[in-house]
């Protein structure tokens, strides 16, 4: 569908040579020196800044500041990205494209005046920092906030754009927002020293994506406040049709609870997780971080086993190893017991996924439909309203399907 000239905001129309009249409603890519050459640079505030990728690396793209004022009432964002991903995310900053149930939010920027206050506040946690903490109680799949960010980065930015150039965009994209904006990305922590907006960016940027999955930092105000957690009680939803985040709780949360998500992939032993967490330069105080040595180590060995379930239903259901019915269900309720006793809720996507996958070869179809429902029931839930990210769980639903057609045939 890359060729619809309805989803402009998806595709890269603009970058197409040759594009045909039909698609001209498509947003073309603007950089410094169309931008001059036309006059016009809507609907950015401003005409582009753009770099060239430093002389050392292969030719790459060309990265260009875009500041769009107001957005999401009256923030402002700045985009740090190449002509044609900027072109096609034009979309995105229109308020029309936000569904109603993220504008009436109590958090959201565009509620009306005098709605329920959010459903957390801003506090400082002990050895945390600041954080936030429920006030007042949070029911299990509900959106606790929703956040729009005020800076997105190619993340290639990072790596291809020389030192002094980066800085410079980086400044640029900083001093192009509204003032209250600034101080409030001047307040937000950090951790790793040397220069104050790159410090920022490492201490509080998330991966998000913009275009067709194309890897871009986030740095979202609220968003960023939470603290990680090895067994978090929320994760982010991110819309590259909106650009907004919903964080989202996975359990039920009660008043004066810390509101935490994880930084690193879930269910990783205490080693792992303190690897992974140092490109975060802190050392974690999660309370299962801060469990006595032997508490940890019984934690570890009930993540282990887990990742054993999880190997081998994956190798059972793509035949590698041969597995009997008894033994899936066997796993299968271990696994059940262990994520419910490591408070990972979030990976029962994946393992309700292999599971399926595992009764669908030991030719035990009913059960494989009842965890087809259950992690398809999951993934819509994670995925939102992005049916994009569904297409895996449509196949393996299509596979099943397939089978118990030909299981009634026979
Ligand atoms: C994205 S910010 C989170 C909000 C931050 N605490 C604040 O005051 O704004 C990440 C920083 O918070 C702190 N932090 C987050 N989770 C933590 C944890 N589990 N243990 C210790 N420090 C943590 C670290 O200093 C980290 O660099």
């Amino acid at each position: 569908d890359i060729l619809d000239p309805t989803v402009c905001s998806l595709g890269f129309h603009g970058s197409l040579p040759g594009i045909s009249p039909e698609f001209s409603a498509c947003p073309l890519p603007i950089d410094e020196d169309s931008a001059f050459d036309t006059g016009s640079f809507s609907p950015w505030k401003r005409r582009p800044y753009c770099v060239e990728p430093a002389q050392d690396d292969a030719p790459g793209p060309q990265f260009c500041l875009y500041t769009f004022e107001p957005f999401r009432g009256d923030q402002g964002l700045s985009v740090i990205t190449t002509p044609a991903l900027a072109a096609s995310m034009v979309d995105a900053l229109d308020d029309s494209v936000v569904p109603p149930k993220l504008r009436d939010h109590p958090s959201s920027f565009l509620v009306a005046e005098g709605q329920r206050s959010p459903a957390y506040v801003i506090k400082d946690v002990p050895k945390r920092g600041k954080g936030l903490v429920a006030q007042r109680p949070i029911k299990k799949w509900d959106v606790v906030l929703v956040d729009y960010p005020v800076l997105l980065t190619h993340m290639d930015v990072f790596g291809a754009v020389d030192d002094e150039s980066r800085a410079d965009l980086l400044e640029q994209a900083l001093q192009q927002l509204p003032k209250t904006q600034q101080d409030e990305v001047f307040s937000l922590a950090r951790s790793t020293g040397g220069e104050p907006i790159e410090d920022i960016l490492r201490t509080n940027i998330f991966g998000v994506e913009l275009g067709l999955e194309i890897p871009h930092s986030g740095l979202y105000p609220i968003g960023s406040r939470i603290n990680h957690n090895c067994s978090p009680n929320v994760f982010w939803r991110y819309s590259v049709k909106t650009l907004a985040v919903e964080v989202i709780a996975m359990r039920d949360i009660e008043v004066g609870e810390e509101i935490t998500q994880s930084y690193v992939p879930l269910g990783l032993s205490y080693k792992d997780r303190k690897e992974g967490l140092n490109n975060w330069s802190f050392t974690c105080t999660c309370p299962l971080c801060a469990a006595s040595k032997s508490q940890r180590a019984a934690s570890d060995n009930r993540r282990e086993r887990l990742l054993d379930i999880y190997h081998e239903l994956n190798d059972g259901a793509a035949g590698k190893i041969n597995l009997t019915e008894p033994a899936v269900m066997e796993m299968t309720s271990e696994m059940e017991e262990l994520i419910h006793d490591e408070k990972l809720e979030a990976q029962q996507l994946v393992y309700y996924g292999v599971v399926a996958r595992a009764f669908m070869r030991v030719g035990e179809l009913v059960a494989a439909r009842k965890y087809v429902e259950l992690c398809e029931d999951l993934w819509v839930r994670y995925a939102g309203d992005d049916q994009d990210y569904l297409a895996g769980m449509y196949q393996l639903r299509h596979e099943l399907t397939e089978r118990e057609k030909k299981a009634i045939g026979s």
